[in-house]
């Protein structure tokens, strides 16, 4: 797919992400000044929200990643795939997830059960964005920053067919 920015449908630009991403991190920034949180980055689509995030963070945290993915470059996920646990250890700690998108819930939902089944003392969610269904997800954000409608997006690290996460905003992709 192409992407102009002066021709795709735009559902936040970066003014609005920012101003959102701003009201996120004072809400995290708030539940975590006591505590040093293990901070998982889910690769690879929170690159960049995390890489815009962190700044915003005012309290001591560790940062690692996690690697799992089950779209591919394709519109429809699959079964999730592991690529990378994280390298620190997850027992008895706080721990907060960043990623960019909550579609059916199900990377999130894996990813969480996984820590909860290492040790993990809690797990919370924050994501760029939540995308609004009709049915039932496999969990929820704690710290949704943006919401989107129930079709495919992409920009600011989420893909469309592999392509495009370079693109600064959040975009409706055009069908295939
Ligand atoms: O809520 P779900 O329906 O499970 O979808 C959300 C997941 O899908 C995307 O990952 P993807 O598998 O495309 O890998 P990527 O991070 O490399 O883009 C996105 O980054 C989330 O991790
Ligand atoms: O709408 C989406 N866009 C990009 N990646 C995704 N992964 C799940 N849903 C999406």
């Amino acid at each position: 797919m192409q992407h102009d920015p002066h021709l795709a449908e735009c559902l936040y630009d970066r003014t609005a992400i920012d101003a959102l991403m701003d009201q996120q991190a004072t809400r995290l920034n708030a539940r975590y000044a006591q505590s040093r949180p293990l901070v998982l980055c889910v690769m690879t689509g929170a690159l960049v929200y995390a890489g815009h995030l962190l700044p915003r963070l005012n309290f001591s945290l560790d940062l690692d990643y996690v690697h799992a993915s089950r779209y591919g470059d394709a519109r429809t996920g699959g079964q999730l795939e592991w690529m990378a646990r994280p390298r620190h250890a997850v027992m008895d700690r706080e721990v907060l997830l960043l990623d960019d998108i909550l579609d059916e819930g199900v990377t999130l939902h894996e990813i969480a059960q996984w820590l909860k089944a290492a040790g993990a003392r809690s797990t919370e969610i924050a994501v760029l964005t939540h995308k609004q269904k009709s049915v039932p997800q496999a969990c929820a954000p704690d710290y949704p920053a943006l919401k989107t409608p129930d079709r495919y997006v992409y920009g600011f690290g989420l893909d469309v067919d592999g392509l495009w996460r370079n693109a600064n905003g959040i975009f409706v992709a055009a069908p295939t």
